[in-house]
């Protein structure tokens, strides 16, 4: 047993040993540093590490790494399946033969007429019932009855070459080339192209809004749709389906919701999105001028709060003829429409209506929806139009 007072005793030698151990320590590892420190001094300097030149690559050689899990085949990667659609340039022609087909009493019922021995008051009264027959309208018919007159009397017609050459100048002056066709969907520095398509349900509008969504990507342009046409319950699905087969987004909103919303969400989408075009399928209920005022109003209205519209397209289904050209009167008084696309031409429409429609409302017909297939939308042209007619 340690008793108490051989603790401290103890304690102190332990103290002596521990600063003793410590000493012997430090000096040793002075002396090692100081060692070394010689030591350094006396080692001639490294040598200069040997410059490796990049070896030439041999036949074989591999251009890089090799990867260590192997490449994924084309079966194996998931590609999202987006269309490129054909570009609208010569459309018109590719679908003239439609147009022809059926606009074809037209332009040979005129050319028949014009080219007859004898052109007398008779044939007269069958050029201008031809002419009212296909829905050109009473004032074009006369103007360009009295047109043919003139020339018939002036420069006579030997023979049916002679017919149709001047048939077809007339009926191209009718149509007027000089009437502006181009679309606005060129973004600005600060905003996108805003177009709105209006029109009666049924005309072919969320097809047409489709269809033009196709035209401006094989035109490189970036799209975003607003599905506002919230009448009719597929309208959305329908519109969103065109868009997702050319990779272009739709923005839309409940079912029964408020179009001028959704058309202010698409655009504000547009805007923030940086695209250069944003379409907006409007819902143009007819039931009352007063209510499609107020709709198509406030659509534009709510529009309006973040950008300017530039394009307001009126779909028309030519097939309608009359009752087309009523609505045409209606949209106009309620919006100032910059355009009119007439759907159907390829059906039992009568081809007069791109004139009667133009002077109804003093504004161009840009497109023409010639059949149901995607790319059967085309940019108007009026001599095109005019030859098929005669074809
Ligand atoms: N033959 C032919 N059919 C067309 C043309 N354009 C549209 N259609 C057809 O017309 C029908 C109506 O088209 P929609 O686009 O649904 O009509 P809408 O005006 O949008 O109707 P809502 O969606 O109810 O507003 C569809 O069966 C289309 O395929 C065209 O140029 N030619």
């Amino acid at each position: 047993m340690l008793t108490p007072q051989v603790v401290p005793l103890l304690t102190d030698q332990v103290l002596i040993a521990i600063i003793a151990v410590a000493v012997i320590l430090i000096g040793a590892s002075a002396g090692l540093v100081v060692s070394r420190r010689r030591k350094a001094q006396e080692l001639p300097p490294p040598a200069p590490t040997p410059r490796i030149e990049p070896a030439e690559p041999q036949v074989g050689d591999d251009a890089e790494e090799p990867r260590d899990t192997p490449t994924r085949t084309l079966e194996d990667t998931e590609l999202p399946t987006v269309e490129r659609p054909e570009s609208a340039q010569g459309r018109l022609v590719r679908l003239r033969a439609r147009l022809a087909r059926s606009q074809g009493s037209l332009g040979k019922g005129l050319l028949a007429l014009l080219s007859s021995d004898k052109i007398d008051e008779e044939t007269w009264d069958d050029i201008e019932s031809t002419l009212i027959t296909a829905d050109v309208g009473v004032g074009p018919t006369q103007e360009l009855v009295e047109r043919l007159r003139t020339r018939v009397r002036v420069e006579g017609i030997a023979n049916a070459e002679e017919a149709r050459s001047v048939l077809r100048s007339e009926l191209v002056a009718l149509v007027d080339p000089t009437l502006d066709r181009s679309l606005k969907t060129s973004r600005t520095d600060t905003k996108p192209a805003i177009v709105l398509v209006v029109g009666v349900n049924g005309t072919g509008k969320t097809t047409t809004v489709g269809k033009l969504a196709r035209v401006l990507v094989a035109e490189d342009k970036q799209v975003v749709l607003g599905a506002a046409d919230t009448f009719r319950a597929a309208a959305a699905d329908q519109l969103q389906t065109w868009g997702e087969r050319v990779g272009v987004r739709t923005v839309r909103g409940p079912e029964g919701g408020d179009p001028a919303s959704i058309a202010f969400d698409a655009v504000k989408a547009g805007i923030e999105a940086g695209v250069d075009v944003v379409l907006v399928d409007t819902a143009g209920r007819l039931h009352t001028k007063t209510g499609l005022m107020d709709e198509l109003g406030k659509v534009k209205r709510v529009i309006e709060k973040s950008a300017e519209v530039d394009e307001v397209l009126l779909v028309i289904d030519a097939t309608t003829g009359q009752n087309g050209l009523t609505q045409a009167r209606v949209f106009a008084e309620v919006i100032n429409v910059t355009g009119i696309v007439l759907t159907k031409l390829d059906g039992t429409a009568k081809g007069g209506i791109v004139i009667a429609v133009q002077r109804e409302l003093g504004v161009p017909v840009k497109l023409v929806g010639l059949g149901e297939g995607a790319d059967d939308l085309a940019p108007f042209d009026a001599e095109q139009f005019v030859d098929a007619l005669l074809d």
